[in-house]
């Protein structure tokens, strides 16, 4: 079982640089299969997610030539056939539910195992199941394992989504690019991911407008055509290493940041007293002391992001005082808690609220990484504690972090990823 060891408490310098979006790549992968032609993503994370999709593209019959260390992809998916793929890699992460958008959008059918990913509690996926029916899919079955989606002459139709959804978002955008007429998402989300798939929905011919306001209108078009497009960088990691910087930094450089991306997130460090010189592309956190505590609610784009209030917990146990974190969008999303009160901290979930009261020594401990961003935030307290820390269930943290040990090894942090 492989696991990561830090010794901690010691101060950090140098860069980091940012690789591309996760929660991107795990759409723009699924959604070159409406090209039926070859398209070459740069700037790809060599993350587990990305490992995940490849596999299950070329069971489908694509062809992948991958060059990582490079960042790039080039995927050719003229032999890509909509087979049943209810089982295996599928179940084992939450963007799998994309291959029905794009199947749908292509072949006018798909079947694919219910999705996975992190458990955050409830992740329902009824808004996509709602869309693709109202775009005219005359079956849409969930079995125990899997859903089966037939709707070979898709219509593009108004469709008001009743809460803000990423997923729902793109899954629609990829089966209404395809379909006939005109479709319109109302209440649609707005997160940059969401441009980010637009932009290359459009490269490949399509005709998505609006993406990153709540409307979004797509005229659907018979074919689609390769392109080149590379993936924004990921907001989430750049999040999580601000934090960190400003946890125990004496001057990092977070390079190949879109600042606006973050404003929500700088603007907590900010009123934290975090000090930052932002720059066209790169964040400098400098040595910051005597922060004060804030209260964080997550809310969807361009509020404070769902995936960051995890990786900035550490950061408010540094600060003096108490505050509270509430998660509108997961209010599950607690799992690091425990974990964190394990390494000292005085923190704890009262109805969905979490709380904490700071400054807090933390102390090296053996901890779980139950959820990708609970094993973020475990990372940043084990760089801060003093002592030893050993996280395990670190499959997570590589579903979503490319190259986290060398990139913080790289700024001075002891970290090891060992086999036990
Ligand atoms: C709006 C938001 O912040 N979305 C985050 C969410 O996206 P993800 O795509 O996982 O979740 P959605 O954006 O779809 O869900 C947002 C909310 O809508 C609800 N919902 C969703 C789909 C559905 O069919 N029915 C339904 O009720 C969910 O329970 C949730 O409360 O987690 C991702 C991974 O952590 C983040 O990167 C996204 O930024
Ligand atoms: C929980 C996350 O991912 P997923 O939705 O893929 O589980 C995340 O990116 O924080």
């Amino acid at each position: 079982m492989k696991k990561i060891v830090i010794n901690g408490g010691k101060r950090i310098s140098g860069t980091i640089p940012i690789s591309g979006a996760k929660n991107s790549v795990v759409a723009l992968i699924p959604a070159t299969i409406l090209a039926n032609d070859i398209v070459t993503l740069e700037g790809v994370p060599d993350i587990s997610d990305v490992a995940s999709l490849v596999e299950i593209m070329e069971i489908m019959g694509a062809k992948i030539e991958r060059n990582l260390e490079e960042g790039r992809l080039v995927i050719d998916t003229r032999s890509v056939v909509s087979r049943p793929l209810p089982y295996g890699k599928i179940n084992s992460l939450r963007a799998s539910y994309y291959f029905n958008g794009a199947l749908l959008g292509r072949f006018g059918q798909a079947t694919v195992g219910l999705p996975g990913g992190c458990d955050l509690g409830p992740r329902p996926t009824d808004l996509h199941d709602k869309a693709f029916k109202a775009l005219g899919a005359k079956k849409i079955q969930e079995e125990a394992e899997h859903l089966e989606v037939i709707g070979d002459s898709l219509v593009g139709t108004t469709i008001y989504m009743d809460v803000v959804s990423v997923g729902a978002t793109i899954n629609t955008m990829l089966a209404a690019s395809r379909a006939k007429g005109v479709t319109v998402i109302e209440n649609a989300a707005r997160e940059p991911e969401i441009i980010d798939v637009a932009t290359l929905l459009n490269n490949m011919g399509a005709k998505v407008r609006g993406a990153g306001t709540d409307i979004i209108r797509i005229t659907g078009i018979d074919e689609m055509h390769g392109a080149q497009h590379t993936v924004i960088p990921d907001r989430i990691e750049a999040g999580t290493y601000l934090a960190l910087a400003a946890a125990m930094g004496d001057g990092v450089i977070i390079e190949n940041v879109i600042y606006e991306h973050l404003e929500s997130f700088i603007a907590k460090l900010e009123e934290m007293g975090v000090r930052l010189t932002i720059r066209e592309d790169s964040i400098e956190v400098h040595k910051s002391e005597n922060l004060k505590s804030v209260n964080i609610t997550s809310v969807p784009y361009p509020g404070f992001a769902t995936d960051l209030q995890q990786p900035i917990t550490p950061l408010l146990l540094k600060a003096k005082g108490r505050g509270s974190i509430v998660d509108t969008i997961y209010q599950k999303r607690v799992n690091h808690v425990p974990e964190l009160a394990r390494m000292g901290a005085n923190i704890s979930v009262l109805d969905d609220r979490i709380i904490y009261d700071a400054p807090n020594e933390l102390t090296g401990s053996c901890v779980q990484a139950t959820d990708l961003r609970a094993g973020a935030a475990l990372v940043t307290a084990g760089i801060i504690a003093s002592g030893t820390t050993k996280i395990s269930n670190i499959e997570f943290i590589l579903r979503g972090y490319d190259h986290i040990i060398e990139k913080l090894t790289a700024v001075g942090v002891d970290i090891q990823l060992i086999e036990e």
